[in-house]
C-alpha cells in the first residue's frame, strides 16, 4: 500500500483545475501546481491567451500557498499532436486533437514530469471523470461541505484501474480520456468526479477565485483555441483545389480549396449555389468532395465501421470479448452524442469491427470510436474504415431488383457473421 502524499495538479488557470487544487489542498495533500504551455502562436485577435492563463494559474497557486511551476511542451505538442493532425487531414480524415493531447501531453509528458522530476505520488486534473480508485459514496456533493478526507488516502493497486463517467453526465469528459494509459490512470485523481459544474463555480466563488470566474469556457482545438478553421489549416497545408461533386448524379457543383478543409456531414458553402449542400465523402486521389442536397441524405448514414488497434483502458481486451469474440456495449464517436448500442467483433490484430444498432449520421474516419459498458469507459480506437452508406445499399438493392428491406431499415440490428464491412 502506498500513501499518496504529494499530488501535482495540472492548472490551466480555469475554474475546474483551480477548484480541483483547492479541494486537494483542503484535504491536506502536499500540493504543487503546474501550468503547461503547448502552443505559442498568437490567436486571431493577436493575443497570446496562454500568458493570461498562466498568470491566472499562478494567482490561484499563490492564494492556496502552494508551489507553482510552468513547463513547455510546445515541441512535443507540435511533433506528437499537431503534425499527426496535419497528416490525418491530408489523408482525408478528421482527427481528434483533444483525445491525442490527453494521451500524449497531459497523461504522458506532464505525468512523467510530475512523477519523475517533481516526485509526485499522483497527478490531478480538473477533468470531469471518475476512477475505480475513488469510493462512489464519498464522491457526492453533500460531502464537499464538510472538511473530512474525501479521497481514499491509500491506493490499493491490485487490479486494473477503471475509468467511469462523472456524476455530472453533461460535463463528463471520459470520451476525451479514452486513450490514456493504465499506468497514468493508476496515479491520477479527478477531484471533480462527483460534482456538477454549478457546484464547482459556487466553490470557486466562495474561495474568491473571481478573476477566473469571469473567463469564457475553453473552446476550439485543445491548446490552440477557437479559429476560423479554413484560414487556420491553410496556413499549414498547401491549397489543393478540387471539385464539389453531387453524389446523386455526378454533376460538378463548384470548386473548393482542399478536401482537408471539410469534414463529413458539414454544410459546404458552394459558390453560386443557393441551396445547402452537405459533405458526404471525399476522394483524396482526385480531390473530389462529394455532396448531397439534404442534411439527412442516406449517403450520410452508416451502421458499420472498423477501427485501428483498439486501446482498452482496464482489460486488454475485456475477458468477455476474448471468450466470445463478440461483445454488446455502447458507442459514441462525438462528445455528448447519445450512447448507441453496438456489437463489437475483435480481430486477431487488435482492431475491431463495430455494428451499430441504427445507422448514424456522419461517422467520420479519424475520429475515435469510444465504447462504454454501463458507466465504464472501456477505451477507444481510431475509425479507419466505414461500411457502405444507406445510399450505396439502396442503389445496390435497386440494381439487383431486390424488394425486401435491409435489417437496419426494419429496425433490427444487422449482425452479419464475419466482416460486416464486406
Ligand atoms: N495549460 C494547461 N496547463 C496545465 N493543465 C492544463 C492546461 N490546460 C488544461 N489542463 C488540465 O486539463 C484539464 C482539462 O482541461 P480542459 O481544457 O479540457 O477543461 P476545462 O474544463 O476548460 O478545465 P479548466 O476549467 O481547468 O480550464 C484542466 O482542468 C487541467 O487540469
Amino acid at each position: 500500500m502506498h500513501a499518496v502524499r504529494h499530488v501535482v495538479c495540472a492548472m490551466s488557470g480555469g475554474v475546474d483545475s483551480s477548484v480541483a487544487a483547492l479541494l486537494l489542498k483542503r484535504r491536506g495533500y502536499q500540493l504543487t501546481g503546474v501550468f503547461m504551455r503547448n502552443w505559442d502562436s498568437l490567436d486571431e485577435q493577436g493575443v497570446c491567451t496562454s500568458e493570461r492563463d498562466c498568470e491566472d494559474a499562478y494567482k490561484v497557486c499563490h492564494m492556496l500557498d502552494i508551489p507553482f511551476h510552468q513547463v513547455s511542451y510546445v515541441k512535443e505538442y507540435w511533433h506528437e499532436v499537431f503534425s499527426n493532425l496535419l497528416k490525418e487531414y491530408q489523408k482525408g480524415r478528421t482527427p481528434n486533437p483533444d483525445i491525442l493531447c490527453n494521451k500524449q501531453i497531459k497523461f504522458k509528458h506532464f505525468f512523467n514530469y510530475a512523477v519523475n522530476s517533481l516526485g509526485a505520488d499522483a497527478i490531478a486534473t480538473g477533468h470531469y471523470a471518475r476512477t475505480s480508485l475513488e469510493d462512489e459514496d464519498v464522491f457526492q456533493q453533500r460531502h464537499y461541505t464538510t472538511p473530512q478526507s474525501l479521497f481514499r488516502d491509500r491506493f490499493e493497486i491490485r487490479n486494473s484501474v477503471r475509468l467511469y463517467q462523472a456524476a455530472d453526465l453533461f460535463k463528463d469528459q471520459t470520451f476525451f480520456l479514452s486513450q490514456i494509459s493504465q499506468n497514468a490512470l493508476r496515479r491520477t485523481i479527478f477531484p471533480l468526479a462527483g460534482l456538477t459544474k454549478d457546484f464547482v463555480k459556487k466553490v470557486a466563488a466562495e474561495a474568491g477565485f473571481r478573476h477566473i470566474l469571469r473567463k469564457k469556457e475553453s473552446m476550439g482545438i485543445c491548446f490552440i483555441g477557437e479559429r476560423n478553421f479554413e484560414k487556420f489549416i491553410l496556413e499549414y497545408l498547401e491549397p489543393h483545389p478540387g471539385n464539389f461533386v453531387s453524389i446523386e448524379d455526378g454533376k460538378i457543383m463548384g470548386t473548393h480549396k482542399g478536401w482537408f478543409t471539410f469534414t463529413l456531414g458539414q454544410r459546404a458553402r458552394i459558390g453560386g449555389q443557393r441551396d445547402a449542400w452537405f459533405v458526404v465523402d471525399k476522394d483524396v486521389t482526385t480531390g473530389d468532395v462529394f455532396v448531397a442536397p439534404t442534411t439527412n441524405h442516406p449517403a450520410l448514414f452508416r451502421d458499420n465501421l472498423r477501427t485501428d488497434r483498439f486501446h482498452w483502458i482496464a482489460e486488454e481486451p475485456p475477458a468477455e470479448l476474448i471468450r466470445t469474440k463478440m461483445m454488446e456495449c455502447h458507442f459514441r464517436f462525438l462528445h455528448q452524442m447519445p450512447l448507441m448500442p453496438c456489437t463489437v467483433t475483435l480481430n486477431q490484430d487488435g482492431t475491431v469491427w463495430v455494428t451499430l444498432a441504427k445507422p448514424v449520421r456522419a461517422l467520420t474516419p479519424g475520429q475515435f470510436a469510444v465504447f462504454y459498458k454501463g458507466d465504464e469507459c472501456l477505451g477507444s480506437g481510431k475509425i479507419v474504415r466505414l461500411g457502405p452508406s444507406m445510399h450505396t445499399l439502396q442503389l445496390g438493392r435497386e440494381k439487383l431488383g431486390e424488394t425486401e428491406k435491409f435489417p437496419s431499415e426494419t429496425g433490427q440490428n444487422s449482425k452479419p457473421a464475419g466482416n460486416p464491412l464486406i
